[in-house]
Formats: C-alpha cells, sequence, structure tokens
C-alpha cells in the first residue's frame, strides 16, 4: 500500500509510541488458528498514528516468532516514516535479526533466556567490553542502538563511551511507584538518569509496565524523552476499547504530558 495514501497520523508529539505487539502474539500461540494476526495489529496501531511498532523475539519463541519479525519488516517498508525497534540481547538471537533486517532501532536488553519477562538493566562498566563490538557492528548497518539501562545516572557516560546512540530507561520501578508514597522519590531518579544521558549526549528512550495512568505524568517530568515502548497494558487495552482508540489514547496521554511539561 502506498505509504502516501496512508491516514495521516494526528500531530506527532515528540515523544514517540511505539507499540510492543509481543502480546499479540502470545494470545495467537495459544490456538493453530493465526488469530490475533499480529501484522494486522500492527498496521492498525500504525493507522491510528503510533510511531512504531518494537518486538521482543525472546529465543524460546514464547510470543514473537521468527516469521513475525520478517512479516512486520515486510509492513514497516510500507511505512517509512514510522520506527521498527527489536529488541533482545545480543548475545542471544538479536544479531541475526539485525544483520538480516536492518531495523531503524535495536534495543539491547540483557535478558537470560527463560527469563519471566525484562526486569534490568545493563551493568556499566562491567558489560561494556562485550558489548562494544556488538554496538559498533550495528552502528556499521547504520541501526541505532539502545541500551536498556536501570534509572542509574552513573552510568550513562559509559553507555555514551560505548557507542550507544540512546538508554532506554526501564520503568517498571517507576510503574510499581505509582501512587506510591515514594512515587516523588522515584520519579526524581528517572528525572536524575535523563538528564544524566542527557548530558552525556544520549538520546532517552522508556519502557516496561507504563500505561493510560502513569504515561503523562512520566512524559511531564522526564527530560528529552525520544520514545516510549509500550506493549502489555496497551495490548490489554486494546483487548477493551479496540487498537485505533487505544492508540488515540496512548497519544492523547503523551501531549498532555508534553503540554504539562511546556
Ligand atoms: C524490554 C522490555 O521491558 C519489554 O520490551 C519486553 O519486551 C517485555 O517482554 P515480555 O513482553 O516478554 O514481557
Ligand atoms: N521496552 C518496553 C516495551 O517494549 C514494552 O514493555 P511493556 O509495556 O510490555 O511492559
Amino acid at each position: 500500500m502506498n505509504p502516501s495514501r496512508h491516514p495521516t497520523p494526528p500531530a506527532s508529539p515528540a515523544t514517540a509510541l511505539s507499540v510492543n505487539v509481543n502480546k499479540v502474539a502470545l494470545l495467537r500461540n495459544t490456538r493453530h488458528l493465526a488469530i490475533p494476526c499480529v501484522t494486522k495489529a500492527a498496521r492498525l496501531c500504525l493507522q491510528a498514528g503510533a510511531q512504531g511498532i518494537t518486538v521482543h523475539p525472546r529465543p524460546d519463541e514464547r510470543h514473537i516468532r521468527r516469521q513475525d519479525v520478517f512479516e512486520l519488516a515486510d509492513l514497516m517498508q510500507a511505512w517509512p516514516d514510522r520506527e521498527y525497534n527489536i529488541e533482545g540481547n545480543p548475545a542471544q538471537n538479536l544479531m541475526d535479526f539485525i544483520r538480516t533486517l536492518r531495523p531503524r532501532q535495536a534495543t539491547f536488553v540483557p535478558d537470560g533466556a527463560d527469563q519471566f519477562t525484562s526486569d534490568h538493566g545493563w551493568s556499566l562498566p562491567q558489560d561494556a567490553e562485550r558489548l562494544a563490538p556488538w554496538i559498533a557492528e550495528c552502528k556499521a548497518l547504520a541501526v541505532r542502538v539502545s541500551l536498556f539501562m536501570d534509572p542509574d545516572p552513573a552510568q550513562m557516560a559509559a553507555a555514551k563511551a560505548l557507542g550507544a546512540d540512546r538508554v532506554e530507561l526501564y520503568t517498571e520501578p517507576y510503574a510499581a511507584a505509582w501512587g506510591q508514597p515514594q512515587q516523588a522519590a522515584v520519579l526524581a531518579r528517572y528525572r536524575a538518569a535523563a538528564q544524566a544521558a542527557l548530558d552525556a549526549g544520549l538520546g532517552v528512550n522508556a519502557g516496561h509496565d507504563l500505561n493510560r495512568d502513569n504515561l503523562a505524568t512520566f512524559v511531564r517530568e522526564v527530560p528529552g524523552l525520544l520514545e516510549v515502548s509500550i506493549g502489555h497494558a496497551l495490548i490489554a487495552d486494546a483487548l477493551e476499547l479496540g487498537y485505533g482508540a487505544t492508540v488515540r489514547a496512548y497519544l492523547d496521554c503523551i501531549r498532555a504530558g508534553m503540554a504539562a511539561a511546556a
């Protein structure tokens, strides 16, 4: 489909929304019926204005399978103004996808093969030596590199020194603190980590357990946020509201956060 014929998305907020479609694949994998369709979900999210699609093809293929990664790459060819973000551990299966598909962004996540979900970032400088060649290879392929990191200001300069373009702040601790007495203190850590990343010359992404309740505050409070990748809560909302209305609701949350920050 000619991209020029796609519906014009609403005015894009500075913070891009990348929809993670892992959980569409998880539901699909529970029957041999190819529904719900992962590429249809991605297309509907893009049509509603999502600026990107994210997948995390884990080695056990519990949700996103190799074929999904390739079919989504084909879909993204028709949306040249949107971004494809492939997440994974470069020590496992990620680099084969990067070499073959050259997505706009690769997000390095230090997950073990059988990990329940992502629950921590890289440790720098401890992980630096082994990450450096993978980062260099991605850069040589013109693939932007984002490192999944805990909100630790002290590690941001090392991420930049490694050649990373961005960091993705792991936001589960923020989501867990949402509405709790410690919310302000936790949010202050993310502000400090983002500012340290910006000071080091890194772009700032964020993700994990963001949702319609906690997103606007995070966008308002965290400086320089370029992208949020959101899957679990967004797909859960889409089961109730549909993909289009859900994506528009999340874009509204981002806009509200940007407006409050202005
Ligand atoms: C890296 C991260 O926080 C998520 O993008 C990750 O994809 C979640 O993985 P699951 O969808 O398997 O929980
Ligand atoms: N990098 C975070 C992501 O892609 C989605 O995380 P979640 O919203 O499924 O927790």
